[in-house]
């Protein structure tokens, strides 16, 4: 299928993805899943819930394979790759449009709100409480919504969630710590700078970078849900209140006088979709 493996496509938390193509035609991604643990048996049912899935914002798992240990899903192609080569420029390829990009985000959270209503599939009577209310302790539901927040912000300042290097002082870490700076430049009533933005796409990008502060608050409580979510990047820019300043740590762990202590961090690791890799990749909680 992906004539060994010769075309890889990138490669994520979980394993390589190869593309492939189907003896019917259509072309596929096939993920190669890392050495599992779990039991074939296991692994299908997983895929058995996975297939169910269907939303035109998430990829469709197509099939799967398993074979001894080794454990592969196959997936729709997407031609167009990943979304980051759209959002930061580099050489070969133009950057999407304010407007554009805020459509995409919109299509990424109705797929993430999509996610969660389905995850709460099951009998009432016996389902857990925290599945039904999703503001009653859903740190899984909440750990998606902080991720797609810090994709928002990229999306919404072009800008990368670098991690801050350790060792700086608390001054110098909320001159560098883009949430925190455009936090207070929001509040001092700033424009977000977009290169030859009009007014129209300058409200645009505020907005998302409005709502993606509220989802990457510290607390899972205090972040909306992607329902609400999906409410808000939909709604008026003017009728949308300023979510506290956001902190990377939870704020007792910040030694004001010598920079940042790592040694309480935060489990942001659960996670019910695969919405997790900006998490993986740009926040310092996993790398401490
Ligand atoms: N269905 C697909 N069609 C085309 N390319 C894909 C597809 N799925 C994945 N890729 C490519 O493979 C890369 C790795 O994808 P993968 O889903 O494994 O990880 P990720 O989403 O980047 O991170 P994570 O594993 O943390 O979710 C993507 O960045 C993309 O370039």
């Amino acid at each position: 299928m992906t004539g060994g493996f010769k075309d890889k496509l990138g490669e994520g938390g979980f394993g390589c993805v190869y593309k492939g193509k189907l003896r019917s035609g259509p072309y596929v991604a096939v993920k190669m899943l890392s050495k599992s643990k779990t039991n074939g048996q296991d692994f299908i049912s997983e895929v058995a819930t996975i297939g169910r899935i269907h939303h035109v914002n998430v990829v469709q798992l197509v099939g799967f394979c398993v074979e001894g240990t080794k454990r592969a899903l196959v997936y729709e192609f997407m031609p167009n790759g990943s979304l980051d080569k759209y959002i930061f420029s580099r050489e070969g390829t133009i950057p999407l449009g304010c407007k554009k990009i805020y459509e995409i985000s919109l299509e990424v959270a109705g797929g993430i709100k999509y996610l969660h209503q389905g995850c709460a599939r099951g009998t009432l009577g016996y389902m857990a409480p925290e599945l039904f209310y999703k503001n009653i302790g859903g740190v899984s539901y909440k750990a998606d919504v902080y991720s797609f927040g810090m994709l928002l912000m990229e999306m919404a300042s072009r800008k990368k969630n670098s991690i801050v290097p350790t060792g700086c002082t608390t001054q110098e870490f909320s001159h560098m710590y883009f949430p925190i700076w455009v936090h207070g430049h929001i509040t001092e009533g700033k424009d977000i700078e977009i290169e030859e933005g009009t007014d129209e796409e300058k409200n645009i990008a505020k907005k998302m970078i409005i709502v993606a502060l509220w989802c990457i608050q510290m607390k899972p409580h205090d972040r909306p849900s992607m329902n609400k979510v999906v409410d808000m990047l939909e709604g008026d820019f003017e009728s949308l209140e300023m979510p506290p300043k956001p902190f990377l740590y939870p704020q007792e762990t910040l030694v004001v006088d010598h920079g940042l202590s790592y040694d309480q961090t935060y489990d942001f690791t659960e996670s019910t979709s695969s919405f997790g890799s900006t998490i993986n990749e740009h926040t310092p909680l996993n790398s401490v």
